[in-house]
Formats: structure tokens, sequence, C-alpha cells
């Protein structure tokens, strides 16, 4: 029986190879005649090198979009999510048909869908629409984030440390299992990490020595403060529990290095979907499902209430009391009903007034205003046409 096809979503700072790993991994199912389905998310993108069969710039054009709402970047790229994600059902639909084929095509189906994202992270990641498109493909397939890493960009512990704290938000937020992928390790080696994210001695060593030499906070920050120095060595022992949700490998886009071990830890991490997330996500779809039904439930009853109050028989004054305006008497004129309404946008009473005292009401406005009418003669209506035609 064919298996269900695993959804591997990249994300990452911009510039840490997300492309390049994108046109790698899919380079690599090619030649192993797994031939996957990919996806561009990102609408800014010029040039993918490699061919997408869904692609977000063939649905929504990211210049006109800046240009219409009159947006930057940044801004331009969310709303271009947003309106993609209002056709996540028909993408689904197609993943799924691909995913289960008419048994006359003779193509196997994908084994993997690749999702390539924008570079600015924060804009998918934290956007509704990024979360939309999440979690109707975890809904759907065991779904993996690929969290790229520029390592020769990682390798101060200040910025080791920024990275990991950005990784774990992006966890807690999508609650979806994930890969650190360790990129471009044939310009530095990624043991450092393996070592700082498993052994906590390790990387205070390395903390210690970066503090001695000056060159706290890398790239010609120096210096430092003892102050940033116990804050790191705290928040690396708080992440403890965090590596160990976490698979870490150490891959290079550039020459394939690692790639093997990136598709191990992603049918490690497709079975923890099924073992783990999964059961979660149904928690989650069930219980919002029943809120759902619980407000709409809630809004029916007010409905109800409102309209028992509005519907209440004028039997007696008492009745008459609490809806002073508004009766829905149904022998009542349906002329009077309108000339009530219409009053009623104009009406302040307080509700113990009665409908003789609402137009006496009127009429002792206007009259302050120099308009003379008989209280007596007129409808409400005729109440409000006057103050509209009053002098002044
Ligand atoms: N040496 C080396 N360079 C790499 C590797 N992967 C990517 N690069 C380079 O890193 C730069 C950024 O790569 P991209 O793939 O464009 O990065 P990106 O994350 O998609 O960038 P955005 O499109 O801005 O999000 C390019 O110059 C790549 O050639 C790698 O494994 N090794």
């Amino acid at each position: 029986m064919a298996s269900t096809p695993t959804a591997v979503v990249c994300v990452g700072m911009a510039g840490s190879g997300k492309t390049t790993f994108m046109q790698r991994i899919n380079n690599y199912l090619h030649v192993n005649k797994k031939k996957p389905y990919v996806l561009n998310l990102d609408p800014a993108v010029l040039n993918v090198p490699f061919e997408p069969n869904i692609d977000i710039r063939d649905s929504i054009n990211y210049k006109e979009v800046m240009k219409q709402y009159n947006l930057g970047p940044n801004g331009g790229i969310l709303t271009s999510l947003n309106l993609f994600a209002t056709k996540i059902d028909q993408i689904i639909a197609l993943l799924e048909k691909r995913a289960n084929p008419d048994p006359s095509v003779k193509t196997p189906p994908p084994q993997h869908f690749l999702v390539d994202t924008p570079g600015q992270i924060e804009v998918f990641v934290w956007s509704a629409s990024g979360s939309i498109l999440l979690e109707s493909l975890a809904s759907s397939f065991p779904t993996v984030i690929a969290y790229i890493i520029d390592t020769p960009r990682t390798h101060s512990c200040s910025t080791f440390m920024s990275n990991m704290l950005y990784a774990c938000s992006i966890l807690y937020k999508t609650k979806l299992p994930m890969i650190l992928v360790f990129n471009k390790t044939d310009v530095q080696d990624a043991d450092f990490a393996k070592d700082w994210m498993t052994d906590f001695e390790k990387f205070q060593e390395a903390l210690q020595e970066e503090e001695s030499k000056g060159v706290f906070g890398g790239e010609g920050f120096g210096g430092g403060s003892g102050y940033m120095s116990s804050l790191l060595n705290s928040m690396s022992l708080m992440l403890d529990e965090f590596y160990s949700h976490l698979d870490m490998v150490g891959v290079s886009s550039m020459t394939g290095d690692g790639i093997d071990d990136f598709f191990d830890a992603v049918e490690r991490k497709a079975d923890e979907f099924n073992r783990d997330y999964k059961p979660e996500l149904e928690r989650r779809q069930q219980e919002r499902q029943k809120e759902k039904s619980e407000k709409r439930s809630e809004d029916l009853a007010k409905v109800m209430s409102d309209m028992n109050m509005e519907r209440k028989p004028k039997s007696n004054p008492a009745d008459d009391a609490e809806s002073p305006v508004e009766s829905s008497d149904e022998d009542k004129d349906v002329k009077d009903d309108e000339d009530a309404r219409e009053a009623d946008q104009y009406d302040d009473v307080a509700p113990d007034d009665d409908e003789e005292g609402l137009k006496q009401r009127y009429a002792n406005t206007l009259r302050e205003q120099g308009v003379q009418i008989d209280p007596k003669d007129e409808s409400f209506a005729r109440f409000v046409r006057a103050s509209q035609q009053r002098p002044g």
C-alpha cells in the first residue's frame, strides 16, 4: 500500500540557503526515483532553480498586490500569502489527488511534498495565512518543518543562541516536528552545534573562551557583559528540554553532503508526527469545533431571547412599559411600525417611557427648537420629519 506523502516545509532566515537546499533535496529525490511534488510559496522570488508544481506566483502577482494595496515589500508578501490562503482548500484537494491518484495513472504518487517559503520568515510563521497553510497541510499529511540555519554565521555563542531561540519560537508556534538543518557545512562544520546542543558544559566552555578572547558576540561586537554571558548560560539550560524534541543534521546544499541524513530525519519525524502530533492536532481541531458549536448555540440563545423580548404580547401595561417604542402587536398597522422604527433612530427614551410620554418629549424638544406641533395629531415620523425641517 502506498504510504501518505510527507510534507517538508523549509523555513529559514534570508540567505540561510533555503532555496539552494530545496534545489538540492529536489534533485536528490529525482536521482533516487522518488519524484517529489514541489510548492513555492515565496511570491517575491525572481528565479526558482527548480520546477515547482504549484507556484504562488502563477496565481498572485506580488508587484501588482504592492501597487494596488499601496504596500511595501513585507506587506506585499503578507497580502499575497493571505490571498493565496483563500485557495487552500483547492490546493489541499489537488495534493490529496496527487497522493491518491487514479489507479490507471502509471506514475507512482510522490512520497514528499516540498514547500519553499518566503525569506521573510516571520511573515510566514507569524501570519494568520502561514498558520492556515501549515494547519491545512498538517490536517491531511504528516508535516515536518525543516529550519535551515546558516552554519558559518551561527558559530558564535550569541548568534547560535539567537537562532535556537528563534527555532524554539517556531516550534511552539507551529507545534509541528522540526529538523534543524545546519547548512553550508562545506564552509563550517556543524559538529560544534551538535556538541553545544547535547552537552551543556561544552557550550559554557565556548562561552568562557569567547569572553576571555574579547570576541563575545562574534563578528566584531567584542566585549559583551557579565550579564549577557549569565543570560546565555541560563538560556542554554532552559533550551535543554527543547533540544530533546529536535533532530539536527549538518548538510551542504552545495556539495550534497548530509542529505541522506536529512531524509532519515524526515522519516523519523514523520513517524513522530503520526504518533505524537496527529492525535494532539485532532484533539485541538475537535476542541475548536466544540468551541465553535458552543458559541453558535450561545449566539442562537441570545437571538432567541432577543426575539422573545420583542415579541412579548401587549397584553398589559407593564409589557408596554418594557418596550416603549416598538410594539409588534400583530394587529398593529404596518404604517405605525414604520413610524415607530423611524422615530426609534432618534430616540433615547428611558425604558419606562410610554408612547404618549415619548410623543410629548418630541413635542417639547421641537417646541424648544421653535417648531410648533400638536403631539396628539402627529405620528412619530412626522415629529422626526418636522425636526429635520426645523428652522435654523
Ligand atoms: N558554500 C555554500 N553556500 C551556500 C550553500 N547553500 C546556499 N549557499 C549560498 O548562500 C546564498 C543564499 O542562498 P539562497 O538559497 O538564495 O538562500 P535563501 O535562504 O533562499 O535566501 P532568500 O531567498 O533571501 O530567502 C547563496 O549565495 C548560495 O549560493 C551551501 O551549502 N554552501
